[in-house]
């Protein structure tokens, strides 16, 4: 599989084990209390111990003060941090330097402008998670399973490493994959059946998806360099 696929919000060894034995090659860990897919750090530490090498382990903070991400460095060592509130690009700085780990910094996207919130991170955030902006009301600042307007990224300097995210599921993928050309996407909600809960069917069905989104597209790409 060509496209790197996050599953976000991991919580039970069946869960992790199944997400990389599909090809999962990110796992994200949420750590933000009000989430129903938070978890505590040594047990997040224990579940990445069985998957550590075969996909990036993803540590998921929110505006996280130091004594948190000391903890769940010390315990999860992960592989990654992504930053997933309203952390300033020097903040993200003083993060990287600190951990000396790379930092996925996610912008949550509703219209045009917010793309412009990326330009202060260039150089500074190691990757970027698009993301869409939570509903009215949401405590949560992730895992909404809200999309944003895909062709929003067609204003998107080719340059941008960006992971796409925000509502992602088997049923929509495939679109997201061609309006997008995305190369990374991450999904939670999507392959949950209730929050929090992981279900294992949802999960093949993502991946299955993918594998076919990549096929179509393939397909499509040689039947326009025929007929050029
Ligand atoms: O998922 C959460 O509960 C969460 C809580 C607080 C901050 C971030 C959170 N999720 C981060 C992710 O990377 C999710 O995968 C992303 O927001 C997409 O979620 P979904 O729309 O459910 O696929």
């Amino acid at each position: 599989m060509k496209t790197e696929v996050k599953i976000c919000g991991l919580k039970t060894a069946e869960a992790v084990d199944r997400a990389v034995a599909l090809g999962a090659r990110h796992t994200g860990f949420i750590f933000f209390p009000k989430s129903p897919r938070n978890i505590e750090p040594d047990d997040a530490g224990r579940l990445a111990a069985r998957i550590r090498g075969k996909a990036k382990i993803v540590a998921v903070t929110v505006d996280a003060d130091s004594d948190l991400l000391d903890e769940i460095v010390s315990a999860l060592s992960p592989d990654m941090l992504q930053l997933h509130g309203n952390e300033s690009p020097e903040h993200v700085l003083t993060v990287k330097a600190v951990y000396g780990l790379p930092v996925m910094k996610a912008l949550s996207i509703r219209d045009a402008d917010d793309l412009k919130r990326i330009e202060p991170y260039i150089g500074i955030a190691d990757r970027f998670l698009l993301d869409a902006k939570p509903p009215a009301g949401s405590e949560l600042p992730g895992g909404n399973g809200v999309s944003f307007d895909w062709r929003l990224l067609d204003a998107l300097d080719e340059g941008v490493d960006y992971m796409l995210s925000g509502g992602l599921n088997a049923g929509n993928i495939g679109e997201a994959l061609a309006l997008t050309g995305a190369k990374a996407v991450d999904t939670s909600s999507g392959v949950e059946s209730a929050p929090g809960v992981k279900d294992l069917k949802r999960m093949e069905e993502f991946f299955d998806a993918v594998l076919r989104a990549e096929t179509a597209i393939a397909g499509n790409v040689a039947l326009a360099g025929r007929s050029a």
